[in-house]
């Protein structure tokens, strides 16, 4: 069968294997509770909403894949989604890359989703989905910014920094998750685009620096990424408002 005619099926890789060190001391970010839920619980619900979704990978802390696996099974998903737990790595990259070599052959496209995007509605996920099956390679949902952002020369802590420039913010976006990739697009990627260090901390970026084209759709102000105490709070009062308002 040629690629054009293989039939499309979609997985999610949901990375939650980070510490979550931003929002404070306690149990590993993705498996705090968020309206008496774990986080993660949260995010792959998102993603198992998304009727496209077939198969959810979590890439669980790497000495936490059995609590996770345990987690997940008293949290029961939707008959047509199955769900694999895989050990993580040092940073989101080495994790994505546990989660994608994890998908089954007759996978064609993925989806990259925080764990800690908890709240990121379907309809967003339904439109990068949409997105990569009329073509496109690689998708971001994204929105404009509200601040204006400067360029500086970082200082020392406390200290102030010059000022660089001033970017043309109708130009700028604030990516979100999840991202959607045809499959060997972002394969290609990891196996070639080496990063030291930390590692990426976005796929889209990895596919930029691989020449490929990454098209932005519009992302959804209650994607935001829980990284700081303040995150929380709001994520709390966004699910109390859901559950107060839908069968949420
Ligand atoms: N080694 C890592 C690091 C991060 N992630 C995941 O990547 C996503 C985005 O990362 P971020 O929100 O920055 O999470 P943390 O790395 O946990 O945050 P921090 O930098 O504050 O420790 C999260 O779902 C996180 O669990 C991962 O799977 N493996
Ligand atoms: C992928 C991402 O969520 C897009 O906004 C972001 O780049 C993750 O970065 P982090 O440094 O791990 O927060």
């Amino acid at each position: 069968m040629s690629d054009e005619s293989r039939p499309h099926r979609t997985a999610a890789v949901i990375p939650a294997a980070g510490r979550g060190v931003r929002l404070g001391p306690g149990a590993p970010k993705a498996l705090r509770a968020l309206g008496g839920t774990p986080m993660l619980v949260h995010a792959v619900r998102a993603m198992a909403r998304s009727r496209a979704v077939s198969l959810v990978v979590v890439v669980a802390p790497p000495d936490g894949a059995a609590e996770v696996r345990h987690l997940l099974d008293e949290h029961p998903l939707p008959e047509r989604t199955d769900v694999l737990v895989v050990p993580g790595g040092d940073t989101r990259q080495e994790s994505v890359r546990a989660g994608l070599d994890a998908l089954p052959a007759d996978i064609t496209s993925v989806l990259i989703h925080d764990a800690a995007r908890p709240l990121v509605p379907v309809d967003t996920v339904d439109s990068v989905v949409e997105a990569v099956r009329d073509g496109a390679p690689a998708v971001v949902p994204a929105l404009p910014l509200a601040d204006t952002v400067k360029e500086v020369e970082p200082g020392r802590p406390g200290e102030p920094e010059p000022v660089l420039g001033t970017p043309e913010r109708s130009r700028l976006r604030a990516v979100q998750t999840p991202q959607g990739f045809d499959l060997k697009t972002l394969l290609h990627a990891h196996e070639t685009i080496a990063v030291n260090g930390e590692g990426a901390t976005d796929d889209a970026g990895m596919v930029e620096r691989t020449g490929v084209t990454v098209v932005v759709v519009p992302g959804h102000e209650e994607a935001f990424k829980v990284t700081r105490p303040l995150d929380l709070v709001l994520a709390e009062a966004v699910l109390a408002r859901r559950r107060a308002t839908d069968a949420y």
